[in-house]
């Protein structure tokens, strides 16, 4: 068995070694020939796998190397000597691949059969400069296999590499917050690294509508084939809409740690028309969350609906009108930023641009949105992020300051009377959030018995408001 293992890795290296004098070898002949040597006397068969394939703008060549140095990286890079680190990027912590002309094997347990990587680079012989980074180095895998697994090798074994090593860089990617800055000659994403600490797991709000987003999440992130078959755009639409401090930028968090999607926080202040928005719309990637925060207040939306269009019950424009558009029309849809250019932003240019994109508006008070901005199709799910209840408060109680300090008796007195004033009274989960941050002087006696004074402060000043209110009916 031992000595049967020793051959096969002599002589998948010995294929390798010929492979890379056959690669040094200018003349074509002597390769050609060297290589048909080694593949008649080996009982072994080479896949080379390129970092970039014959057109280097097909970013899809590229994948399967990025997956393979994943996948080695993250399975078999314990049987290599020779490491190189890079840190990463967004990283401070160094990632480790094999190194150039190392062997690394590893077993495909299914035909119970070793194989052989190994990595290697090509270095250009012109002096030249070169500018595209495709033709400047060559980096390429190697793979070696008994001919007899050619089948099991090519047709399980690769594919589960590339699935693991995409679940690898899923796993390890850094995700970014982008958000848009004028600059000169328009408006460009700039983006951070992504580090909100909030998940689902710290949100407050009611379980039941928590677990009803979080399943639809799911839906939308596993339904390619549903968008497909039903004929829409993989896209989802989001309003959160709701007073301040209860949640609303929180919640956009939680859905991207969930989804692990990237953020592009648009400011439509910063832009200055349509076309800019078109621009912006482009360069974001799939997998990605658009955002734009307090919808209603962000920008005044120049828009010949507010111009021609008979006012709705809110004050807003209304969508569904039949005047005609003026002449100017055209031009404004190119210098300004109008609402249509917003529509058209949302669903008009999207479905050309690939799917897997979620869209979410936020607004302190929804009556003041155009109706047609935020209409199902648009606007799929309407999210009302409410005041803090009872149970809103216990997972902020659990996660500010005790796992377990639903259960200490001592207490339960100060939830008894939290529990009824929160049913009374209004008050965001920002605010209670407050009351319960713990310091040095503030244990969570302390933190409990501050917010039932707010509470009952906030419940008297309710009734003298009340009251005012009454007095000045009466007075009339
Ligand atoms: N539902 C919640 N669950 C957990 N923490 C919350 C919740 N709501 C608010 N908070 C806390 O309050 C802070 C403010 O919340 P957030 O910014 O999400 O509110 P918002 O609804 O976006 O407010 P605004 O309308 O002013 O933008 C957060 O940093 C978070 O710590
Ligand atoms: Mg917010």
């Amino acid at each position: 068995m031992v000595s049967t293992e020793l051959w096969a890795g002599l002589g998948s290296a010995l294929l390798f070694l010929i492979g890379l004098v056959a690669a040094a070898m200018n003349h074509t002949r002597i390769k050609l020939w060297l290589n048909k040597i080694a593949a008649y006397f080996s009982s072994y068969i080479q896949i080379t796998i390129p970092e970039y394939g014959a057109d280097p703008s097909q970013s899809t060549d590229r994948d399967f190397f990025v997956a393979v140095e994943a996948y080695l990286s993250e399975y078999c890079i314990h049987g290599a000597r020779k490491l190189k680190a890079e840190l990463g990027r967004d990283s401070k912590k160094p990632q480790a691949a094999i190194d150039d002309d190392q062997e690394i094997v590893d077993t495909f347990h299914d035909v119970g059969t070793k194989l052989w990587w190994y990595a290697y680079t090509e270095y250009p012989k012109s002096q030249i400069i070169i500018h595209n980074p495709a033709d400047e180095k060559r980096r390429f895998y190697r793979l070696v296999f008994h001919k007899k697994f050619r089948d099991p090798i090519l047709g399980s074994y690769l594919p589960q590499v590339i699935e693991k090593g995409r679940a690898v860089i899923a796993k390890n990617r850094k995700h970014r917050l982008f958000t848009n800055i004028p600059k000169r000659g328009g408006t460009f994403w700039s983006p951070v690294a992504f580090q909100h600490p909030a998940t689902f797991a710290t949100l407050a709000m009611d379980p039941a509508e928590k677990e009803a987003i979080v399943d639809d999440l799911d839906a939308f992130k596993q339904g390619k084939d549903y968008y497909t078959r039903i004929g829409r755009a993989w896209k989802r639409g989001y309003l959160l809409f709701g007073p301040p401090g209860t949640g609303k930028s929180t919640m956009i968090a939680a859905i991207a740690k969930h989804l692990e999607y990237d953020v592009y926080d648009l400011e439509l202040m910063a832009v200055k028309n349509n076309t800019e928005l078109r621009q912006l719309f482009v360069l974001t990637t799939d997998k990605s969350i658009i955002v734009i925060e307090d919808i209603d207040r962000s920008v005044h939306l120049t828009t010949k609906r507010s111009d021609n269009k008979p006012h709705n019950r809110s004050g807003g424009e209304s969508s569904n009108t039949t005047l005609p558009p003026k002449e100017d029309d055209k031009d404004d849809e190119d210098t300004k930023l109008t609402l249509s250019g917003l529509l058209n932003f949302i669903d008009g240019l999207w479905s050309a641009c690939g799917g897997k994109r979620i869209i979410i508006f936020t607004t302190n008070n929804k009556d003041n949105l155009d109706p047609a901005l935020i209409r199902r199709g648009r606007m799929d799910k309407h999210i009302e992020m409410s005041y803090c209840r009872y149970e809103a408060f216990q997972l902020l109680a659990r996660n500010y300051l005790d796992t377990n300090i639903l259960n200490e008796s001592q207490f339960f007195h100060l939830f008894g009377e939290i529990q009824k004033l929160l049913a009374e009274v209004d008050m965001s989960p920002a605010d209670v959030a407050e009351h319960l941050m713990r310091t040095e002087k503030r244990d969570a006696a302390a933190c409990l018995e501050g917010l039932v004074v707010a509470l009952r402060n906030a419940k008297d000043d309710k009734a003298k408001a009340k009251e005012q209110v009454v007095e000045i009916v009466h007075d009339k």
